[in-house]
């Protein structure tokens, strides 16, 4: 039950909206002292409080006074100002001054029950919303805001890895974060002080690459009019980030992998070898295994690339981590845009949460950088997000195979739902589904949750 603090100091109006509140656990004050001993005790979420309270029972002044100290105690806390009929000015007084709602006597019960029912709803938004803030501040790595325990255990691998010299391969879906990893690696390192050299192997065309990698001497090629470096070169006591890798072609890769091994390039051209000393860093989003067993990639040159394996989960693998990010998200570029965006109604983070993400993080944040620009708040809503729910990120969903299938995708999506909601809290998880905490760990080991 619901605590609601009654600030009255007339016994019949007491009464009278004792047997209304029913409700509610109510706790009752007749003045100021009493009201501010109530509200430290009880801590109660909502307050109704008559501005007409001892010694100015005629007059605002007391209640006013209330009012400011009850919200320099707990700013959180919404506050509905009871007046007479008459008293419509003072009530807008008290809410300038930050009072949530006010309510002229005599009271409409239902008016008051929908002004009490709202307050405690947008309290209860407000208090995770805040509470999602508190968390967000654990960055486990510069610019990388994960709860998943997968992303946690990957960001104290990295901060590990970094300060070695081993080759480091980030593998996952696009848009999972991999080039902040990448970065991650070279920042840790004692080479951060140097250069990070990144080159997209995906974005250049096969006859540039060559010689984007290793440099030519002047007249190597038509063209060529003077010496240039390559990006190896370049990266001479840093790190090189060769991003996508699975889509260096097999000519350039046996060229790669002699350098891996005997660290010298010659440039195009060129006879002399150039010792390099570099840190290499590569990721992709191809399954390498596959392009391996297509004879699309060299094995020996992905035993070389990859002594350590970073594998990034895909965002919806990491259910906290939506509701996680949606909010630091929307805080950046709502400030960034100067718009008062307070969070997310219930029904939009449930749409957030079940939403496939074929574009990961990077689709994420796209949706709130949007929706910070167009949504008209202060909470944004289902229809702000412009999702196309019904198609489940683009994946066309097959007939289910018997009631039994359906039975267990539904409940999957009820645990991981509950689970974001609460941020991985199992207790709480499982007090929101109404089952047991050993019940919730035996379904989410059966549905391979972690
Ligand atoms: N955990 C995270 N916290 C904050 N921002 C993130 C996180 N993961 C990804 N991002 C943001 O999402 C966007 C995409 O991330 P990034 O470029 O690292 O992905 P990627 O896996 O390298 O993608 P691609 O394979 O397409 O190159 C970036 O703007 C990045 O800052």
């Amino acid at each position: 039950m619901e605590t609601l603090l009654l600030v009255e100091d007339d016994v019949g109006l007491q009464k009278q909206l004792r047997w209304q509140l029913e409700g509610f656990s109510l706790q009752m004050a007749g003045c100021r002292s009493d009201a501010i001993a109530c509200l430290r005790r009880f801590e109660p979420k909502v307050v109704l409080l008559d501005l007409g309270l001892p010694p100015d029972a005629e007059g605002v002044s007391e209640g006013l006074k209330t009012l400011e100290e009850l919200l320099a105690l707990m700013p959180m806390t919404k506050v509905i100002v009871l007046t007479g009929n008459t008293d419509r000015e003072n009530a807008v007084r008290a809410v300038a001054l930050g009072a949530y709602d006010f309510c002229q006597k005599p009271f409409e019960p239902q008016v008051l029950a929908l002004i009490l029912e709202r307050a405690f709803a947008l309290h209860r938004l407000e208090a995770e919303n805040s509470s999602l803030k508190t968390l967000q501040t654990s960055t486990p790595l510069q610019g990388i805001v994960t709860h998943d325990p997968v992303m946690q255990q990957l960001c104290k691998t990295v901060k590990r890895v970094a300060t070695s010299e081993v080759t480091v391969l980030v593998n996952g879906e696009s848009g999972t974060g991999k080039e902040l990893f990448a970065r991650a690696t070279h920042h840790l390192s004692p080479r951060s002080e140097q250069r990070l050299v990144a080159i997209n192997c995906a974005a250049i065309p096969e006859n540039l690459l060559e010689s984007e990698l290793f440099g030519y001497e002047k007249g190597a090629f038509t063209g060529a009019s003077k010496q240039t470096i390559g990006r190896i070169e370049y990266a001479q006591g840093g790190t090189l980030f060769l991003d996508e890798i699975g889509d260096l072609p097999l000519s350039l890769q046996a060229k790669l992998l002699r350098f891996l091994q005997e660290r010298v390039i010659e440039r195009l051209g060129g006879r002399a070898e150039i010792p390099v000393n570099v840190r290499v860093v590569c990721a992709t989003h191809q399954n390498l295994a596959e392009l391996i067993k297509q004879g699309r990639f060299r094995e020996d040159l992905y035993y070389r690339l990859s002594e350590i394996v970073l594998k990034v989960p895909p965002l919806r693998m990491r259910p906290g981590d939506i509701a996680l990010l949606a909010n630091v998200f929307l805080e950046k570029y709502a400030a960034s845009q100067g718009r008062s965006l307070r969070g997310f109604k219930p029904e939009a983070m449930a749409t957030l949460t079940h939403y496939a993400w074929p574009g990961n993080v990077r689709e994420l944040e796209n949706v709130i950088k949007r929706v910070s620009v167009m949504a008209e708040g202060p909470y944004v809503g289902t229809p702000d997000l412009g999702l196309d729910v019904t198609e489940e990120g683009g994946a066309e969903t097959p007939a289910p195979l018997n009631l039994r299938q359906v039975r267990e995708e539904a409940e999957r999506k009820a645990i991981l739902d509950a689970m974001a909601q609460t941020e991985g809290n199992i207790l709480q998880a499982a007090a929101l589904l109404g089952v047991s905490r050993p019940t919730l760990y035996g379904l989410m080991h059966q549905y391979k949750i972690r």
